[in-house]
């Protein structure tokens, strides 16, 4: 999913319109309606050249004088036919309009369910912008082509079959002329197609990685600010927005030619028209009316056939846009959801085992090794190792955001994977270090751990969790809002409100990932007791960066280069005198420098 769409596998144009109007079903609902109407109006369209020609041969042509009865009645028939080819075109265009937004609302839906599916692997940092643009703006594309583009292909092809109907009615010969002039034209355009759907392809592409460098620093502006690189992010969105303009400019090369091609075979077919149309007409042939009318009906072929080049341009440009939304939709979930087909995990408090498990990132090293472990229900576990050992890892392992690449995860004696995610979001909760706040009140954030919680229950959470005091100080209470991340709270708050948010939930199993971030003496407090309270009567793993909690832990585990090297109580782990050792002198170093963090002397 590059800037440049690889060749291999590579569907083609057709292949992809094809794939397209299978995604989104609705926009060929009525179809053939819409087009019968989209031919009749073109055809309404076409009616000047023949009143013309009647009107001036039998009209002011006729020997005996201006018959203007006759001209009234081709005016009026005229109208009449042009007032309703009007009506069929904007009933045509209403239909088209509903069924194409119809069928992409559906596409849109079904892609931004996509990227959800996507698992943690296929979402980093920088493909979330072009993920995002794949919803957006290629599907936007798509709707512009279906709205206009898509049914001017077909007005046009009809108005250019009605035209050549008509002209080789007036003149076989003078048509034969019009279309040797237009068949070079006829014959590139395949040529054309071809180089307009690669220069396409990278324009949107371009498109994708030039959303993603722009937003990337406006969701990290604090950080372009704090470390003043805003020089060498302006660097980057920079050259972001010169990759889109030059490939814009290569396919709007190419265009220019297909259009300009289009303009000289017009200009020369109407020279030609009127060319052979007088050496015809003087050999008596034709009427003067007839040829008149052939140039305007030039005129009627010509404007569609460049019209024709234009759509060419456009549809590329959709196809490459349905290419990537397709390609996203074809992008499969590595973390499959069993759905209703999947087990549900047996009530009550379950414990986790981890048989044989091996884990490596797509294209690394592995990252964890043959992890066997088991933790029985209700167990206290702490993680602890260094930086980089696999701890993060391990966590979303037993959460199923990703799956081992060897072994299974089980939750009691059920294999995770085999579990559908509502039954397995019931049971097990990943506490991230900072949990996400979405811009909305207090109440909002916390109805996503359970949506149809009521405000007594809400308010009971925060008693239990030992937080009525941090409640009563919000002047606001529920209806305070938290900002943008939350960012209106403070990180010990943010840390309150997702514990609050995780017991409303209220799973058997809790995953943790200890807050790193310092807060103030009385919110440290208040985290420490409110997760006391949480852990309370559940089976926990928390990845620990407290000294506190591995002491206070049941059991620690110990990870070092991806291996499980140690496993025992604090105590034994200290006596052991192994990695755990060391790793416990160095925390308590650190903390006894650190005056706000309580130190637990060593066993
Ligand atoms: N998304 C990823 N893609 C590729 N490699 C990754 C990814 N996430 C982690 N890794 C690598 O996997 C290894 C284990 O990472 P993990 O995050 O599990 O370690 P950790 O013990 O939790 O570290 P920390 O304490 O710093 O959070 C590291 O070498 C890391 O570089």
């Amino acid at each position: 999913m590059s800037a440049q769409a690889p060749e291999e596998g590579r569907l083609t144009g057709i292949a992809i319109l094809r794939r397209g109007l299978a995604l989104s079903p609705a926009i060929k609902e009525g179809l053939g309606l819409t087009l019968v109407l989209a031919i009749l109006s073109t055809i309404g369209g076409s009616v000047i050249p023949i009143v013309i020609k009647q009107t001036v041969d039998s009209g002011l042509g006729k020997g005996n004088g201006t018959e203007l009865s006759d001209v009234a009645g081709y005016l009026f028939a005229a109208l009449g036919i042009i007032v309703v080819s009007g009506l069929l075109a904007y009933w045509m265009r209403v239909r088209l309009f509903v069924a194409s937004e119809r069928g992409l609302a559906q596409l849109r839906v079904d892609a931004f369910r996509h990227v959800h599916d996507l698992s943690m692997l296929t979402q980093n940092a920088e493909r979330r912008g072009v993920l995002v643009s794949r919803v957006t703006s290629d599907i936007d594309q798509v709707s512009q082509f279906l709205q206009f583009t898509g049914i001017m292909m077909v007005v046009s092809l009809g108005q250019i079959v009605v035209a050549t109907a008509i002209m080789a009615w007036f003149s076989w010969q003078l048509t034969i002329v019009v279309w040797v002039c237009f068949l070079p034209l006829a014959i590139s355009l395949k040529y054309f197609a071809e180089r307009l759907s690669r220069a396409y392809d990278i324009v949107r592409g371009t498109v994708g990685e030039m959303l993603a460098v722009i937003a990337e620093p406006v969701v990290g502006a604090s950080v372009v600010r704090a470390y003043a690189i805003e020089r060498r992010t302006q660097e980057r969105v920079d050259a972001g927005i010169g990759r889109n303009l030059d490939a814009n400019v290569r396919a709007q090369k190419l265009v220019a030619v297909t259009f300009a091609s289009a303009g000289v075979a017009g200009g020369l077919a109407n020279a030609a028209v009127i060319a052979f149309g007088v050496a015809i007409g003087l050999s008596g042939q034709l009427s003067m009316g007839t040829v008149i009318a052939f140039a305007f009906l030039v005129g009627l072929f010509v404007g569609p056939v460049q019209m024709a080049t234009q759509v060419l341009t456009d549809a590329q440009n959709a196809i490459a846009s349905w290419r990537r939304v397709i390609e996203l939709l074809d992008t499969p979930a590595d973390v499959v959801d069993p759905g209703a087909a999947g087990t549900t995990l047996p009530g009550g408090v379950l414990g986790a085992r981890f048989e044989g498990v091996t884990f490596a990132y797509p294209g690394g090293p592995d990252v964890l090794k043959d992890i066997d472990v088991e933790i029985a229900p209700r167990q206290r576990v702490a993680i602890v190792g260094e930086t980089g050992s696999g701890k993060t890892t391990f966590a979303k392992l037993l959460t199923r955001l990703m799956d081992p690449t060897v072994g299974v995860v089980r939750l009691g004696d059920t294999d995770i994977s085999q579990v559908s995610f509502d039954d397995l979001r019931r049971h097990v909760l990943m506490v991230p270090q900072e949990g996400f706040l979405f811009d909305a009140t207090l109440r909002d954030n916390l109805l996503y751990g359970k949506k149809d919680a009521a405000e007594t229950e809400l308010l009971e959470v925060f008693d239990r969790l030992g937080l009525a005091d941090w409640y009563a100080s919000l002047p606001r209470g529920l209806d305070s809002q938290v900002g943008q991340r939350g960012e209106s709270l403070s990180a010990g708050e943010r840390q309150l409100v997702a514990l609050v948010r995780s017991a409303l939930a209220d799973p058997e199993f809790i995953v943790l990932d200890e807050a790193t971030s310092a807060v103030d003496p009385q919110t440290e407090l208040r985290a420490t007791r409110a997760l006391d309270r949480l852990l309370e009567g559940r089976s926990s793993v928390t990845i620990a960066h407290r000294l506190s909690t591995a002491e206070n832990a049941d059991r620690v585990l110990v990870f070092d280069a991806g291996r499980l090297v140690e496993d025992g109580t604090h105590a034994e782990l200290v006596r052991l005198g192994g990695v755990y050792a060391r790793l416990h002198a160095s925390w308590v170093a650190q903390a006894s420098l650190a005056t706000h963090q309580p130190v637990v002397d060593p066993v």
